[in-house]
């Protein structure tokens, strides 16, 4: 067991948080300083010619903006923009003359910022940060800034690690650092009988509860792809509940955290969930602090503030007198403070009364949780969490026991804030195109440089130590000892499953009976029975050479211009057999909802994207790493590379691979050159040779796809 030393890890994360910082507001200063408003508008980083219609009071007393287009432009609906729920923005008056680069400078100085709390197709809704306010009456806009307080809250936490002396290190720091074993684990405590909740569960499931129950200090459960990970930490809550522990469950996304909410709520489980409303699934906000806040008994005393507050927000805006406005804004200015204070005795008393908080990493170091004692933290999808953001939980509660799940063989966490997005549900849905490509968004740090650079080559990139995931570390820290792996999994064909089973997890994984020998023709709807639909996996092999890749900016000479518009690969040819491939399965009677594209090269996504969402609608295109955490009937994988220099770049990452593999139900086809894409890497060989052995074999016709174009 190799210790680290608390301080000088927490220092190393500093250093690269900060590196982060620097590159990302760089970037963004540089948009909004060289760009006019009208050009911000267009990259939907602003909207202009705003105006208020409504101003109300939310939660926390912060006063809400509503702005809609100017009647004077025509009103209706906004033009596309690229403002999401959560963005942190600023709303100032319009400089005269849009253009003028002298006077939106002191947007600064006049505008206010604040957090888009709502967006719809007419109106936008800004919570502002400050409390005593004057809007403009004239026009104003409204522009995204960066978003620091991710990078702020990690740095507070590692900053706090830092700081603190060896004697005040809990023992699960020590645990963490491996300055201490984890406490062994007793055979009896593994085999003792328990009454599950869920009668369904599987053993190694079973096992993992067991397992996670009887740790004193760390659990890792890794779940490898539709193993139920989440079902199986849902039935370790209502286990540790019974047991009288009150716990905190965290995960890196909104979305990781709703979707155990929304689980959990069918056991009746008393419970709050952290976090903006605005941001929560519909189905999660029963049990948000903002809603409980108002509908619990003492919600009234709350209330009664609040709709005197929103009478005077209406008054000031009706009156012209300067003098009037400030006796209001005297009055509101008590208000919120008597506001804030009754709401903050509700909260206090609503967090005190629940054995179960859920938020994100990053909502946990919020004040609310301040004073918050919790006896497990459970964090899901840990292997898509920065190391510092798991901190954030185990740092500010001072639990002394943390459970994770997640699993280090799919992708890591990647690092962006400045374009990051709501992450998608697990559902169905199907995301526009540009939306697949997007990360996690909590924290969603993904390096840009980084995807511009893996974009032509990834082998190449070293690793930063920012990505090493405090999963990662703790596996490398105390060996598998300290993990429960799931095995039986609910996703996969036997057959889609036994490569990833056999190169990545040991030969464990089990197709559970409903799932393994499920095909496309027994969907619920009359599938043909063809050369594809009754088949798992098929291989399109474009070995040979005539199937060349391209780079993007071939044509452009834009190579080597800047790392954002380093380039990508398509494949056209590729593309084509992906058409046929899909047309096919479309005609046996497949439907195009059924079925995704996924590719790692943005350039390729962006071409098929072009050739195949208006013929096949509802089809989902997306990249690899879009994808991770989705799930389809049928999923055509296109690699892309071909070249005589047997070059992979991108695939050489095999957590990209298994993502891309493992995404679908029942039929995966890939198209690929085996000839270059088999010397990529040991992996890599390995998986072509699989596919020659056991996938249904094609080799592209060039005459067939010549008519297909
Ligand atoms: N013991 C079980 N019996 C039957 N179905 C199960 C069992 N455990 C999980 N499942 C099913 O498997 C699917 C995957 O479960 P879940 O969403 O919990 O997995 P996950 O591991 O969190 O998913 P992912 O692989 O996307 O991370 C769900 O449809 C769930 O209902």
């Amino acid at each position: 067991m190799k210790q680290t030393d608390v301080s000088s890890f927490a220092t190393s994360q500093l250093s690269l948080l900060n590196d982060e910082l620097q590159g990302e507001l760089a970037e963004t200063t540089l948009l909004s300083s060289t760009h006019s408003p009208t050009v911000l508008q267009r990259a939907g980083l602003a909207l202009l010619n705003l105006t208020v219609s409504s101003q109300r009071t939310g939660f926390g007393g912060k006063t809400l903006l509503e702005l809609t287009l100017d009647p004077a432009v025509g009103g209706g609906d906004l033009p596309e923009h690229g403002l999401r729920t959560g963005d942190i923005c600023a709303v100032a008056e319009q400089p005269k003359g849009a253009e003028r680069k002298k006077e939106r400078q002191g947007m600064e100085k006049h505008g206010v910022d604040g957090v888009v709390t709502k967006v719809q197709r007419e109106a936008i809704t800004v919570a502002l940060d400050k409390d005593e306010v004057d809007i403009p009456g004239g026009k104003l806009w409204l522009v995204k800034l960066a978003n620091d307080a991710t990078y702020k809250r990690l740095n507070q936490t590692m900053t706090k690690l830092q700081k603190a002396q060896p004697s005040e290190h809990s023992i699960l720091t020590q645990v963490l650092f491996g300055q201490s074993s984890p406490t062994p684990v007793s055979k009896e405590d593994l085999t003792t009988p328990l009454t599950f909740h869920d009668p369904s569960l599987n053993s190694s499931q079973q096992d993992a509860i067991r397992f996670a129950l009887a740790s004193k200090e760390i659990a890792l459960i890794h779940g490898p792809p539709g193993t139920g990970k989440t079902h199986t930490l849902v039935e370790l809550i209502l286990q540790l509940l019974d047991r009288g522990q009150r716990l905190l469950v965290c995960g890196p996304s909104n979305i990781s955290v709703d979707n155990i909410v929304e689980r959990l709520s069918s056991h009746k489980v008393p419970m709050v969930r952290l976090g903006h409303p605005a941001r929560l699934l519909p189905g999660v906000l029963n049990h948000s602090l903002d809603v409980l806040t108002k509908s619990c008994n003492a919600a009234a005393i709350v209330n009664d503030v609040r709709t005197e507050m929103d009478a005077k927000q209406a008054s000031i805006r009706k009156t012209r007198s300067g003098r009037e406005k400030r006796v209001i804004y005297g009055e509101l200015k008590d208000l919120r403070k008597e506001y804030r204070q009754r709401e903050s005795r509700v909260v206090a008393d609503l967090l005190k009364g629940s054995k179960v908080v859920l938020s994100t990493l990053h909502g946990s170091g919020g004040f609310h949780l301040r004073n918050e004692k919790f006896d497990v933290v459970i964090v899901d999808e840990a292997s898509q969490a920065l190391e510092a953001q798991c901190w954030i939980p185990v740092l500010y509660t001072g639990t002394e026991k943390l459970v994770l799940a997640g699993d280090h063989l799919q992708l890591p966490p990647t690092i962006k804030s400045l374009n990051s997005k709501q992450s998608k549900p697990k559902a169905k849905k199907a995301p526009a195109v540009n939306e697949a490509t997007d990360g996690v968004e909590d924290l969603s740090i993904s390096k840009k440089s980084k995807t511009a650079k893996d974009d032509g080559d990834s082998k190449k990139a070293e690793p930063s130590t920012l990505e090493t995931t405090l999963f990662d570390r703790l596996l490398s820290l105390h060996g598998n000892s300290i993990k429960r792996i799931l095995t039986t999994q609910y996703r996969m064909h036997e057959k889609i499953m036994a490569f990833p089973s056999k190169a990545l997890y040991e030969n464990k994984l089990v197709a559970a009976e409903s799932v393994k020998t499920r095909l496309l023709t027994d969907l619920s709807y009359p599938v043909k029975e063809t050369e594809d639909t009754t088949v798992p996996v098929v291989f399109w092999d474009t070995q040979g050479g005539d199937f060349p890749e391209k780079s993007e900016d071939d044509d452009s000479g834009a190579k080597g211009k800047s790392s954002l518009l380093a380039e990508s690969k398509v494949n056209e040819h590729e593309a084509a057999i992906v058409r046929l491939h899909v047309s096919r399965l479309i005609e046996a009677g497949v439907k195009a909802e059924d079925i995704a594209i996924i590719t790692p090269y943005n350039g390729q996504l962006a071409l098929l994207s072009r050739m195949l969402k208006e013929i096949f609608v509802g089809i989902e295109l997306g990249s690899i790493d879009g994808f991770q955490g989705r799930e389809k009937e049928a999923v055509v994988v296109s690699l892309v590379r071909s070249n005589p220099e047997r070059e992979v770049g991108f695939l050489g990452e095999k957590r990209r691979l298994n993502v891309a593999m493992t995404r679908p139900k029942r039929h995966l086809c890939v198209v690929g050159d085996s000839e270059t894409v088999g010397r990529g890497s040991k992996f890599l060989t390995a998986w072509m040779g699989w596919l020659e052995e056991e996938a249904d074999l094609r080799y592209p016709d060039p005459s067939e796809l010549q008519d297909e174009n």
